[in-house]
Protein backbone atom coordinates (compact mmCIF):
# COMPACT_ATOMS: atom_id res chain seq x y z
CA UNK A 1 0.00 0.00 0.00
CA UNK A 2 3.18 2.22 1.03
CA UNK A 3 4.78 1.71 -2.08
CA UNK A 4 1.39 2.38 -4.49
CA UNK A 5 1.05 5.49 -2.36
CA UNK A 6 4.80 6.74 -3.69
CA UNK A 7 4.15 5.57 -7.07
CA UNK A 8 0.70 7.84 -7.65
CA UNK A 9 1.90 10.87 -5.23
CA UNK A 10 5.10 10.75 -7.49
CA UNK A 11 2.86 11.47 -10.62
CA UNK A 12 0.92 14.04 -8.50
CA UNK A 13 4.36 15.88 -8.07
CA UNK A 14 5.14 15.78 -11.28
CA UNK A 15 2.21 17.07 -12.65
CA UNK A 16 2.12 19.52 -10.05
CA UNK A 17 5.65 20.87 -10.80
CA UNK A 18 4.84 21.35 -14.50
CA UNK A 19 2.09 23.55 -13.94
CA UNK A 20 4.15 25.22 -10.83
CA UNK A 21 6.79 25.88 -13.32
CA UNK A 22 4.96 27.02 -16.31
CA UNK A 23 3.91 30.15 -14.60
CA UNK A 24 7.74 31.12 -14.06
CA UNK A 25 8.23 30.65 -17.96
CA UNK A 26 9.87 27.12 -17.05
CA UNK A 27 8.69 25.05 -20.29
CA UNK A 28 10.45 21.75 -20.32
CA UNK A 29 11.42 20.15 -16.79
CA UNK A 30 14.66 18.17 -18.02
CA UNK A 31 16.75 15.68 -15.98
CA UNK A 32 19.03 18.71 -14.83
CA UNK A 33 15.50 20.47 -13.33
CA UNK A 34 14.07 17.61 -12.05
CA UNK A 35 17.23 16.93 -9.68
CA UNK A 36 16.43 20.60 -9.01
CA UNK A 37 12.86 20.53 -8.25
CA UNK A 38 12.77 17.28 -6.71
CA UNK A 39 16.15 15.11 -6.59
CA UNK A 40 15.57 13.79 -2.61
CA UNK A 41 12.01 13.05 -2.06
CA UNK A 42 11.06 11.98 1.64
CA UNK A 43 8.83 10.66 3.50
CA UNK A 44 8.21 11.44 7.06
CA UNK A 45 6.34 9.60 9.69
CA UNK A 46 4.90 12.26 12.37
CA UNK A 47 3.28 10.20 15.01
CA UNK A 48 1.06 12.62 17.57
CA UNK A 49 0.34 11.34 20.69
CA UNK A 50 -2.93 12.15 22.83
CA UNK A 51 -2.07 15.11 25.02
CA UNK A 52 -4.48 16.72 27.85
CA UNK A 53 -2.86 20.38 27.21
CA UNK A 54 -1.75 20.68 23.62
CA UNK A 55 -1.58 24.37 23.99
CA UNK A 56 1.61 23.54 26.18
CA UNK A 57 3.08 21.64 24.00
CA UNK A 58 5.54 21.82 21.42
CA UNK A 59 4.08 20.04 18.68
CA UNK A 60 5.87 21.03 15.60
CA UNK A 61 6.62 24.40 16.25
CA UNK A 62 5.75 26.99 13.60
CA UNK A 63 7.93 27.07 10.21
CA UNK A 64 7.83 26.75 6.30
CA UNK A 65 8.79 23.73 4.73
CA UNK A 66 12.40 23.51 3.39
CA UNK A 67 11.34 21.66 -0.04
CA UNK A 68 9.96 22.94 -3.29
CA UNK A 69 6.72 21.71 -2.31
CA UNK A 70 4.90 19.54 0.17
CA UNK A 71 2.47 16.71 -0.29
CA UNK A 72 1.08 15.99 2.84
CA UNK A 73 -1.27 13.10 3.73
CA UNK A 74 -3.38 13.56 7.23
CA UNK A 75 -5.44 11.10 9.73
CA UNK A 76 -8.91 12.73 10.32
CA UNK A 77 -8.19 13.85 13.26
CA UNK A 78 -7.35 17.78 12.51
CA UNK A 79 -4.27 19.51 13.93
CA UNK A 80 -2.55 21.40 11.01
CA UNK A 81 -2.64 25.37 11.01
CA UNK A 82 -1.50 27.58 8.72
CA UNK A 83 -0.58 31.12 9.60
CA UNK A 84 -2.64 34.14 7.58
CA UNK A 85 -0.43 35.63 5.81
CA UNK A 86 -0.28 39.77 6.50
CA UNK A 87 -1.99 39.45 9.81
CA UNK A 88 -0.43 41.84 12.73
CA UNK A 89 -1.21 39.81 15.43
CA UNK A 90 -0.75 35.60 15.13
CA UNK A 91 -3.52 34.01 13.34
CA UNK A 92 -4.14 30.84 12.46
CA UNK A 93 -6.21 28.56 10.41
CA UNK A 94 -7.57 25.36 11.69
CA UNK A 95 -6.77 23.41 8.09
CA UNK A 96 -9.40 20.32 8.15
CA UNK A 97 -9.20 17.49 7.62
CA UNK A 98 -10.76 16.46 4.09
CA UNK A 99 -11.72 12.30 3.03
CA UNK A 100 -9.56 11.53 0.27
CA UNK A 101 -7.65 14.62 0.56
CA UNK A 102 -4.09 15.78 0.50
CA UNK A 103 -2.53 19.29 1.98
CA UNK A 104 0.18 20.94 -0.70
CA UNK A 105 2.25 23.06 0.79
CA UNK A 106 5.12 25.45 -1.16
CA UNK A 107 7.87 25.37 0.58
CA UNK A 108 11.22 27.77 0.61
CA UNK A 109 12.64 26.05 -2.12
CA UNK A 110 9.98 27.27 -4.31
CA UNK A 111 10.19 30.80 -3.07
CA UNK A 112 13.44 31.27 -3.87
CA UNK A 113 13.39 30.10 -7.18
CA UNK A 114 10.56 31.91 -8.37
CA UNK A 115 12.34 35.09 -6.70
CA UNK A 116 9.16 35.21 -4.12
CA UNK A 117 6.12 35.17 -6.51
CA UNK A 118 5.26 31.89 -4.78
CA UNK A 119 5.10 32.21 -0.84
CA UNK A 120 5.92 29.42 1.47
CA UNK A 121 3.25 28.63 4.08
CA UNK A 122 4.13 28.89 7.69
CA UNK A 123 2.77 26.09 9.56
CA UNK A 124 2.40 24.33 12.70
CA UNK A 125 0.84 21.12 14.31
CA UNK A 126 -0.73 20.42 17.38
CA UNK A 127 -1.32 17.30 19.55
CA UNK A 128 -5.16 16.73 20.14
CA UNK A 129 -6.75 16.04 23.74
CA UNK A 130 -8.45 13.33 23.15
CA UNK A 131 -6.89 10.99 20.16
CA UNK A 132 -3.83 10.57 18.71
CA UNK A 133 -2.79 11.76 15.50
CA UNK A 134 -0.92 10.60 12.22
CA UNK A 135 0.77 12.42 9.62
CA UNK A 136 2.38 11.60 6.76
CA UNK A 137 4.58 14.70 4.80
CA UNK A 138 6.17 14.16 1.43
CA UNK A 139 8.94 16.68 1.09
CA UNK A 140 9.88 17.29 -2.73
CA UNK A 141 13.44 18.40 -2.08
CA UNK A 142 16.40 19.49 -5.11
CA UNK A 143 19.53 17.06 -4.04
CA UNK A 144 21.73 18.55 -1.43
CA UNK A 145 24.78 19.46 -3.87
CA UNK A 146 21.91 21.71 -6.19
CA UNK A 147 22.33 25.46 -6.15
CA UNK A 148 18.99 27.35 -5.37
CA UNK A 149 18.54 30.46 -6.90
CA UNK A 150 16.03 32.77 -8.78
CA UNK A 151 15.68 31.07 -12.00
CA UNK A 152 17.42 32.41 -15.09
CA UNK A 153 13.50 32.62 -16.74
CA UNK A 154 12.21 34.76 -13.83
CA UNK A 155 14.67 37.33 -14.25
CA UNK A 156 14.73 37.73 -17.66
CA UNK A 157 12.48 40.55 -17.18
CA UNK A 158 14.56 42.68 -15.40
CA UNK A 159 13.61 41.50 -12.20
CA UNK A 160 16.06 42.28 -9.50
CA UNK A 161 16.92 39.19 -7.40
CA UNK A 162 15.78 39.20 -4.14
CA UNK A 163 17.13 35.47 -3.16
CA UNK A 164 21.08 34.62 -3.83
CA UNK A 165 22.51 31.11 -5.13
CA UNK A 166 22.93 28.56 -2.16
CA UNK A 167 23.78 25.45 -1.52
CA UNK A 168 20.87 23.27 -0.81
CA UNK A 169 22.43 21.32 1.83
CA UNK A 170 23.68 24.73 3.53
CA UNK A 171 20.21 25.69 3.71
CA UNK A 172 19.17 21.82 5.06
CA UNK A 173 22.00 21.83 7.79
CA UNK A 174 20.84 26.01 8.96
CA UNK A 175 17.42 25.23 9.07
CA UNK A 176 18.54 21.68 11.56
CA UNK A 177 21.07 24.33 13.56
CA UNK A 178 18.14 25.92 14.96
CA UNK A 179 14.23 25.47 16.54
CA UNK A 180 11.95 26.34 14.56
CA UNK A 181 10.80 30.12 14.03
CA UNK A 182 8.60 30.84 11.58
CA UNK A 183 9.86 32.04 8.06
CA UNK A 184 13.29 33.51 9.55
CA UNK A 185 15.24 30.48 8.07
CA UNK A 186 14.91 32.16 4.28
CA UNK A 187 16.63 34.87 5.33
CA UNK A 188 19.53 32.84 4.78
CA UNK A 189 19.28 32.89 1.15
CA UNK A 190 18.37 36.66 1.14
CA UNK A 191 20.02 39.56 -0.32
CA UNK A 192 20.82 41.41 2.27
CA UNK A 193 20.45 45.98 1.42
CA UNK A 194 23.73 46.48 2.87
CA UNK A 195 25.03 43.77 0.32
CA UNK A 196 23.55 46.11 -2.54
CA UNK A 197 25.05 48.74 -1.35
CA UNK A 198 28.36 48.12 -0.74
CA UNK A 199 28.53 47.14 -4.63
CA UNK A 200 26.63 50.30 -5.66
CA UNK A 201 28.21 52.58 -3.51
CA UNK A 202 31.93 50.34 -5.51
CA UNK A 203 30.53 51.40 -8.78
CA UNK A 204 29.74 55.17 -7.71
CA UNK A 205 33.69 55.23 -6.75
CA UNK A 206 34.80 53.96 -9.89
CA UNK A 207 33.33 56.40 -11.79
CA UNK A 208 34.23 59.03 -9.91
CA UNK A 209 38.02 58.15 -10.17
CA UNK A 210 37.99 57.21 -13.55
CA UNK A 211 35.64 59.13 -15.08
CA UNK A 212 33.76 56.08 -16.93
CA UNK A 213 29.95 55.83 -17.07
CA UNK A 214 28.04 54.34 -14.95
CA UNK A 215 27.86 50.21 -15.43
CA UNK A 216 24.13 48.87 -15.37
CA UNK A 217 24.32 47.54 -11.31
CA UNK A 218 24.72 44.29 -11.31
CA UNK A 219 23.55 42.07 -7.85
CA UNK A 220 27.12 39.84 -6.63
CA UNK A 221 25.47 36.94 -4.82
CA UNK A 222 28.36 36.35 -2.15
O1 LIG B 1 1.69 17.04 11.02
C1 LIG B 1 1.42 17.93 10.22
O2 LIG B 1 0.28 18.13 9.82
C2 LIG B 1 2.50 18.84 9.70
C3 LIG B 1 3.88 18.36 9.97
C4 LIG B 1 4.88 19.30 9.41
O3 LIG B 1 4.64 20.45 9.21
C5 LIG B 1 6.22 18.81 9.05
O4 LIG B 1 6.54 17.66 9.36
O5 LIG B 1 6.98 19.59 8.44
FE1 LIG C 1 6.03 21.33 7.80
Amino acid sequence: EAIEYIKRVDLLIKRLLQVLMKRLNVKDIDKMMERLLMGATRLHFNYYPKCPNPELTAGVGRHSDISTITILLQDDSGGLYVRREGSEFDSWIHVPPATDALVINIGDVLQIMSNGLYKSVEHRALPNKNRSRISIPTFVSPEPDALIGPQPQVLETGEKPTYKQVLYLDYFNHFFSKPPDGKKVIEFAKILLSQINVIWLSEVLVVKEKNFTLLPPCIIST
